[in-house]
């Protein structure tokens, strides 16, 4: 198997070379490096590198999103993926401002302050750039970032190949010739906890805006929070105090109008410590208002005692319909993950709420009797749709009730008094 697909490889190659040198692959001042793209245990790709001169090693993933390549690359849960676009032209917007804040100090284009993923895959990078936000080039980008970039891939045969044997790892070396016989090990970024890598090393506190602000405080668990998750709960009157993953969260869940669990990466059976603050926190604070996405669902799933699934090649797009099952509504929903909750393990408390029409996959959760809700897609999109945004507004319409009820009862943190001994942003 593996000798039939070098000998593929090397035709392609070949007739790569010959194309590629045909168009002249150069920019404005040098020519491309070689690079090869190495699928463990399957095909070798060459290509023309455009990223960081330095080789990389993670899982092979795929996203079948046709624009959004600086919110994707910037998002924690992609930490220590390789992720191959099949959009096949990539670049040509270039990449915006990667410092620029908004009016909540949160970055304004960024999912997070860093790229994430490792290595992408593109048949073919733009090299010119043109749009009103772009500062720079996909190339100039990537290369500033220490990220390994492989162009000239033919990604529909990466894709139906990762379609049939599943993720797999793969590795993106730069050079001339690769054998991959001389290979090294292979590194699984899902062997290790990757939430720890990403989450803020301490708390850190964001002060909503008086002219936004509905006096409303929200405890985060940061696994990997994209940027726009805590701007979708700022801008809708929330001050946030957001907490590394694994901070005990039961303890002062009574000081806060709701817990919100963000998105992150890897196998969410890694976040065990996590996962026992909320069963604690669901036990203890009966009518306390929770919400998770993505990580965040899988990470209250666990808790609420039901398993999660590793998918075969996972859901990586801007237009997965997801179906409401309160509703009968069918929503288009932006997706990025590997695992997913076995429905069929959700026991008698929780009921499955959106299911995915594409491969019947669990989509979300919500508990029968507590103000607990979760979705495997991602409301705040940043890049996809915003038909499931309304899930932000429900959150808060759970708060409401929480605090008509429990107002005089609550025991808040004085937030003033946070904004002055907190950080303002994530803690690296
Ligand atoms: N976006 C996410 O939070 C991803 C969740 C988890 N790491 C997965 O791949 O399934």
């Amino acid at each position: 198997m593996i000798s039939a697909f070098k000998q593929l490889n090397k035709i392609q190659s070949a007739r790569r070379l010959l194309a590629t040198s045909a168009k002249g692959f150069t920019n404005k001042t040098s020519k491309l490096d070689r690079a090869t793209l190495t699928i463990k245990d399957g095909p070798v790709f060459s290509g023309y590198s455009f990223g960081a001169d330095k080789n990389v090693s993670g899982e092979a993933v795929f996203t079948t999103s046709l624009v959004g390549y600086p919110e994707s690359m910037t998002d924690p849960s992609y930490k220590g993926q390789i992720l191959c676009f099949t959009q096949p032209l990539i670049g040509n917007y270039g990449v915006p401002s990667s410092t620029k804040k908004d009016q909540f100090n949160l970055l304004k284009y960024m999912e997070s302050a860093s790229v994430q993923c490792i290595g992408i895959v593109v048949a073919d990078v733009a090299l010119e750039y043109s749009h009103w936000t772009a500062v720079e080039s996909l190339q100039q980008w990537c290369q500033r970032s220490g990220v390994a970039a492989i162009s000239g891939v033919d990604t529909r045969q990466l894709v139906s190949y990762l379609r049939e044997r599943g993720s797999s790892l793969g590795k993106i070396t730069i050079g001339e010739e690769y054998d991959a016989d001389e290979d090294a090990a292979f590194e699984d970024p899902g062997s290790v906890n990757l939430v720890h890598k990403v989450t803020t090393k301490a708390p850190f506190h964001i002060a909503c805006p008086p002219e936004y602000s509905k006096n409303v405080h929200i405890a985060v668990l940061d696994c990997g929070a994209k940027e726009n998750i805590l701007r979708c709960l700022v801008e809708r009157g929330a001050s946030l105090t957001v907490f590394p993953y694994n901070y005990p969260i039961h303890k002062i869940a009574n000081k806060f109008d709701g817990i919100f669990i963000s998105n992150g990466p890897g196998d969410p059976t890694h976040c065990s410590s996590t996962v026992e603050h909320l069963k604690q926190t669901i036990d203890e604070h009966r009518d306390l208002p929770i919400f998770g996405i993505c990580l965040g669902h899988q990470l209250l799933a666990l808790a609420g005692g039901a398993k999660t699934i590793k998918l075969k090649y996972g859901n990586r797009a801007h237009n997965i319909p997801a179906l409401d099952l309160a509703t009968g509504k069918c929503h288009i929903t932006s997706q990025n993950h590997g695992y997913a909750v076995d429905a069929s393990t959700l026991n008698s408390e929780w009921e499955p709420y959106f299911t995915n029409l594409n491969d019947l996959s669990n989509e979300g959760m919500r508990h029968k009797t507590q103000p607990i809700f979760s979705t495997q897609f991602h409301p705040e999109a940043k890049g996809g749709p915003l038909d499931t945004a309304f899930l932000f507004d429900k959150f808060f319409k759970n708060i409401e009730t929480y605090r008509a009820t429990n107002g005089l009862n609550l025991s808040t943190i004085d937030n003033s008094l946070l904004v002055d001994i907190l950080p303002t942003e994530r803690v690296v």
